[in-house]
Formats: C-alpha cells, sequence, structure tokens
C-alpha cells in the first residue's frame, strides 16, 4: 500500500524544464505546488516515454526500486503520480540542483581537487556497497547517472536498468542486449550479457577513470576505445583489447599517489579501501 504522503496529485505538479532523457524515460524538472504561490518544492519527475521498448513493467521494477532505497549517497524516491488523462504513472524524485556528474566536472573542473574526486568516489562506492547489500545490481553506474547534490555530496540515480540477483545465483543474464553503451561493462556483460555485483566493480573503475579524466570528453572511454570502430563489430573489438589484457590508460591529471588500476582485482581493492 502507499503510504499517504507517496501520492502527488498531477494538477498541483507545474513542469518547470526537462531535465533530460534518461534509459527509457524523460525526466523533468517541477514545482509540487498544492498552495499555488510557488512556496512548493522542486522535484524532478520521470515519466515513462511510451515509443521506447521498455515496458510500463519495467518502470513499476524502477519504482519498486528506488522507492525499496534508503542511502545519503542514493537519488531519494518522493512519490508516484497517477497521471489519469495519460493513464500513464510518473515517478517523483528529489531535485538535485547540481545536475549530472559530466556537466558539473565541465562547469568546476578547475576547482576540483584529488581530495574532492577520492570524495565523490568513495559516496559511490558507498552507494554501491548498499545497493550490493540489498543484493541489486545498477548495471548502469557511470558518471552520467550520478548526480551532485553538492559541492561535497553526490548521489547513484537512474535505476532503470537495476535488477535483483536471485538468492540462488550469482549473476543476472539479460535475454536482449540493452541501449547503455559497452565501454562500461565488464567482459562477461559484453560476451555473455551477464551481470552482477562484479561487473558493477568493473564500471565503478571505469567511473574511476572519467573521475580522475574530470569527465573530459576527449578521454571518455568510448573515445579512448572504440572511435573508429563502427558499432556492430564494436562488442568484439572491445573483447579483443580486454582479452590481449588491454585497459584503459591511466589519466595523465591522475596523481601518482591515486594509481587507478582498472583490473578487477585492484577494483575490488578500490572499493574495499574506499568503503573501510
Ligand atoms: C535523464 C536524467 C534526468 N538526466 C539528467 N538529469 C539531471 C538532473 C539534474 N538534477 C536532477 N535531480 C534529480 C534527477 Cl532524477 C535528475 C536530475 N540533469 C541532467 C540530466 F541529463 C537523469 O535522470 N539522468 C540520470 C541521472 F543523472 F539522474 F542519474
Amino acid at each position: 500500500k502507499k503510504q499517504q504522503q507517496d501520492v502527488f496529485e498531477e494538477r498541483y505538479l507545474r513542469c518547470i524544464s526537462i531535465l533530460g532523457k534518461g534509459n527509457f524515460g524523460s525526466v523533468e524538472l517541477c514545482r509540487y505546488d498544492p498552495w499555488g504561490d510557488n512556496t512548493g518544492d522542486l522535484v524532478a519527475v520521470k515519466e515513462l516515454q511510451s515509443n521506447k521498448q521498455a515496458t510500463m513493467a519495467d518502470f513499476q521494477r524502477e519504482i519498486q526500486t528506488i522507492s525499496s532505497l534508503h542511502c545519503d549517497y542514493i537519488v531519494k524516491y518522493k512519490g508516484i503520480c497517477y497521471s489519469a488523462g495519460r493513464l500513464s504513472t510518473k515517478l517523483v524524485m528529489e531535485y538535485l540542483p547540481y545536475g549530472s556528474l559530466i556537466g558539473y566536472m565541465e562547469k568546476h573542473r578547475q576547482n576540483v581537487c584529488t581530495r574532492r574526486l577520492l570524495l565523490f568516489a568513495s559516496q559511490i562506492c558507498k552507494g554501491m556497497e548498499y545497493l550490493q547489500s540489498m543484493r541489486y545490481v545498477h548495471r548502469d553506474l557511470a558518471a552520467r547517472n550520478i548526480l551532485v547534490a553538492s559541492d561535497t555530496l553526490v548521489k547513484i540515480a537512474d535505476f532503470g536498468l537495476t535488477k535483483i540477483i536471485p538468492v540462488d545465483k550469482e549473476y543476472y543474464r539479460v535475454t536482449q542486449p540493452g541501449e547503455s553503451p559497452i565501454f562500461w561493462y565488464a567482459p562477461e556483460s559484453v560476451s555473455e550479457l551477464k551481470f552482477s555485483h562484479k561487473s558493477d566493480v568493473w564500471s565503478f573503475g571505469i567511473v574511476l577513470h572519467e573521475l580522475f579524466s574530470y569527465c573530459d570528453i576527449s578521454r571518455n572511454p568510448k573515445r579512448k576505445i572504440g572511435s573508429y570502430v563502427q558499432s556492430s563489430s564494436m562488442a568484439i573489438h572491445l573483447l579483443n583489447l580486454l582479452k590481449d589484457n588491454w585497459r584503459l590508460p591511466m589519466p595523465s591529471q591522475c596523481p601518482p599517489k591515486v594509481k587507478i588500476k582498472t583490473d578487477f582485482y585492484m577494483n575490488v581493492f578500490v572499493w574495499v579501501t574506499l568503503t573501510n
């Protein structure tokens, strides 16, 4: 049953702007203003884009997932809005004013020091540790899906692809390849569409690379690995690179004391280090 405060009435939801397009929906910045005097809260409202391949069932699962997560490093669920007219449900979340990590880095790159990068990395780590404790696999951990709440707080968002690992299994195998780029995928996810807590750790390693490249688009994994290979054979190309032990080069601005290893065991080491 939905607790009362979970339900937002559409007539009080005032759209202000479009924030962006996620895995299969669009997200708007709205003000929930029941008093009609602009004193209401700003909220981020996600709506299923009906034309996309994802179904209402996927969206319901995303709502189920995010409403079950209570962690300082995960974007907060606020409730749902049944939009009578369009027979669709909208997901209402807290609005983080600083936007996505990519945009934040582009704007504030000059005054983000190593300490702050490590603070952000440790917060993402703690959010992922919490997610793992709930047996969730995010499956799309990337800087584009990290939001900035303040100059000293980031949160994991976009649970559109998140799955629960069944109790008797170590991993989740998806049936058809998703839309998210494979450059954040672990080898077993690229070759067998297998996702697990370990594949999330691999993606975390890629996020560390993005963080210490200040999310610099020119050093973006996609640009690094596959800018010259057409997308159809991209997976094979990437797999061969990884099999030959190729890894993303250490970002040039990365200080030597924060040597990032993108091979799996170092990821776990970094994961463990940052979380203790
Ligand atoms: C699709 C959407 C809107 N994209 C963006 N959100 C926000 C954005 C800015 N502030 C926000 N506060 C809450 C939420 Cl859910 C999103 C935003 N800003 C820029 C975006 F491209 C999004 O959800 N991206 C995944 C996320 F980044 F959130 F992980």
